[in-house]
């Protein structure tokens, strides 16, 4: 889906429309001047449409602000390279300020009205209408232009973003341009990693248009896209002194009869993520099931009663909690019994919709030791209507781990990770074939594995993110939750080497 990305980002940090203002202010006071950051702008998209598509009849449809001044620059690029160029400005060129005024000037073909645009006329359409000054829904003529393009089958290539879509927003209550190709400057922004309007942006490029070192200085806690050279991984080498206690151990709490699938998903994510010694506790009614289908991972029966006692027991390193739990008030207590002691745990599933009722007693009980694993819908459960309320997952996510005072991991095409300090990082590193039945509950255990091995929760939940997210791209069509275990290792093994290879040309200073 990011097909491409990680050759063209220059940079793991997502940037709001304000944060690119104040970059773009930055850069100006450093000496680039404006006209010079439009120029690059407006030349790494027009690199980009040539670098995919032989000259064919192009429209550029030009805003009213400096979106369009970068159409403007366009339309000179690809009309220099030999391109047939036809412009078509929503409003009058004559109106047009600064920058985009002075790039308006340096086009010498004719400017046409928006209104005269008729997209069969061409073979590639360049949606330069509106950027990151979008104050409004699309209406009169963008909305016909934006419509007209969705009906037609030519390349539609957005600059910045698709017309329509806000770049802080994740979605948009009115129409908005359908883009093959959308080319952003500097960094991506919220609007390029979100459903739908992600949907919207096709192919994204993120294009260095030259704002100097320093332009994060005062800008606070960025979020960030996990990338492979920030995660941590276990140490899966070959030293012989390593005891199996000394790997991490992790124990997973399991449901009632007939429903230990879930926890038995996730006992053995943990043991193939590296912890080295798995034990699912079971309610003596499902002792036998979980025992008769589980190999390397131990089971221990436990008492209705005594949920902080068992955990006292076994000392667990981590402990997951709640795929296929069952929803009842033992659970609820088993909860919160184990956030008392103090013990890392992820809460995933039933952990998490169980406290549908009461989120407050929940959150009066969390710390930053523990990590919840919502999808949207059990997201939702906890913290009603703070996903609508959101510009993005990434702001409901980060508003959710302060509330609750917990890590949040909420799942989706793009998963944010959000620590109650107000970190927040998103993982895009995912195979759309981790889609599938318990690939959740190989996820928390995952986590689990990671935390008992002694990484911190948060960075814990970033790099299984990412290390599930390669685990999917082993996965063979048709894959399964059981598939995607069998392929934990060979993720473990590449992500690995691909590490070490990044960390010697880093020794190396390339
Ligand atoms: N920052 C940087 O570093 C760089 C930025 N660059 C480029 O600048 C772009 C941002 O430019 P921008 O701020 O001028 O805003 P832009 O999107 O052109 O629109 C503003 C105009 O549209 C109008 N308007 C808004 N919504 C409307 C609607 N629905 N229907 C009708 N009108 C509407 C709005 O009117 P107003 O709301 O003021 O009434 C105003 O007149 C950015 O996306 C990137 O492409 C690059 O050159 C590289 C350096
Ligand atoms: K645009």
């Amino acid at each position: 889906m990011f097909k491409n990305m990680a050759a063209t980002m220059p940079g793991p940090e997502v940037l709001d429309c304000a944060g690119m203002t104040r970059a773009d202010a930055f850069a100006v006071r450093q000496g680039v001047a404006s006209l010079t950051l439009m120029e690059r702008a407006g030349a790494g998209v027009a690199h980009a449409i040539m670098a995919r598509w032989a000259p064919r009849p192009a429209a550029i449809l030009c805003g009213p602000g400096n979106n369009g001044g970068d159409g403007y620059v366009i339309a000179r690029l690809l009309r220099d390279a030999g391109w047939p160029v036809t412009v078509f400005s929503l409003g009058d060129v004559a109106a047009l300020k600064g920058d985009a005024a002075h790039m308006a000037g340096l086009w010498t073909g004719a400017v046409k009205s928006l209104d005269s645009f008729k997209t069969e006329r061409f073979a590639l359409v360049v949606d330069a209408l509106f950027g990151a000054g979008l104050s409004r829904l699309l209406d009169g003529m963008a909305l016909k232009a934006s419509r007209s393009l969705a009906e037609r089958d030519c390349a539609v290539v957005a600059v910045d973003v698709p017309s329509g879509v806000n770049g802080d927003e994740s979605g948009s209550e009115g129409a908005c341009v359908k883009a093959d190709l959308t080319v952003t400057f500097h960094r991506l922004k919220p609007a390029h990693l979100f459903h739908p309007a992600r949907a919207a942006c096709g192919e994204i490029i993120v294009v260095d248009i030259g704002i100097p070192d320093g332009w994060r200085q005062g800008a606070g806690a960025l979020p960030e896209i996990v990338q492979l050279p920030g995660i941590t991984l276990p140490d899966t080498g070959h030293d012989r002194a390593v005891h199996k206690h000394g790997k991490g151990r992790l124990c997973v709490l399991a449901g009632p009869p007939g429903a230990t699938g879930a926890a038995r998903l996730s006992a053995m994510a943990g043991l193939k993520a590296g912890a080295g010694l798995v034990t699912l506790l079971c309610p003596p009614a499902s002792l036998m099931e979980a025992a008769s289908a589980s190999l390397a991972v131990m089971t221990k029966s436990i008492r209705e009663d005594d949920f902080a006692d068992t955990l006292s027991l076994h000392r667990p390193g981590a402990l997951v909690i709640g795929p296929g739990a069952g929803l009842n008030e033992t659970l609820k207590a088993r909860v919160l019994a184990a956030l008392s002691t103090g013990v890392q745990a992820v809460l995933d599933a039933d952990a998490l919709s169980v406290f549908a009722d009461d989120p407050k007693a929940l959150f009066a009980a969390l710390h930053d030791r523990a990590v919840l694993t919502p999808h949207t819908g059990e997201f939702e459960r906890l913290f009603p209507g703070l996903l609508d309320a959101s510009a993005s997952p990434l702001e409901a996510a980060r508003a959710g781990s302060q509330q609750s005072g917990a890590n949040v991991l909420l799942k989706g095409p793009a998963t944010v990770i959000a620590h109650p300090d107000g970190r927040v990082a998103v993982n895009i590193h995912a195979s759309g074939r981790l889609a599938t039945a318990g690939s959740g509950d190989v996820l928390a255990g995952i986590i689990g594995a990671l935390m008992a091995q002694g990484i911190a929760p948060f960075q814990a939940a970033r790099s299984a993110a990412f290390l599930h997210g390669e685990a999917g791209y082993h996965l063979p069509p048709g894959g399964t939750a059981e598939d995607l275990l069998a392929v934990i290792p060979a993720a473990l093994e590449s992500l690995g080497r691909e590490q070490e290879r990044l960390l010697t040309l880093n020794r190396l200073g390339r």
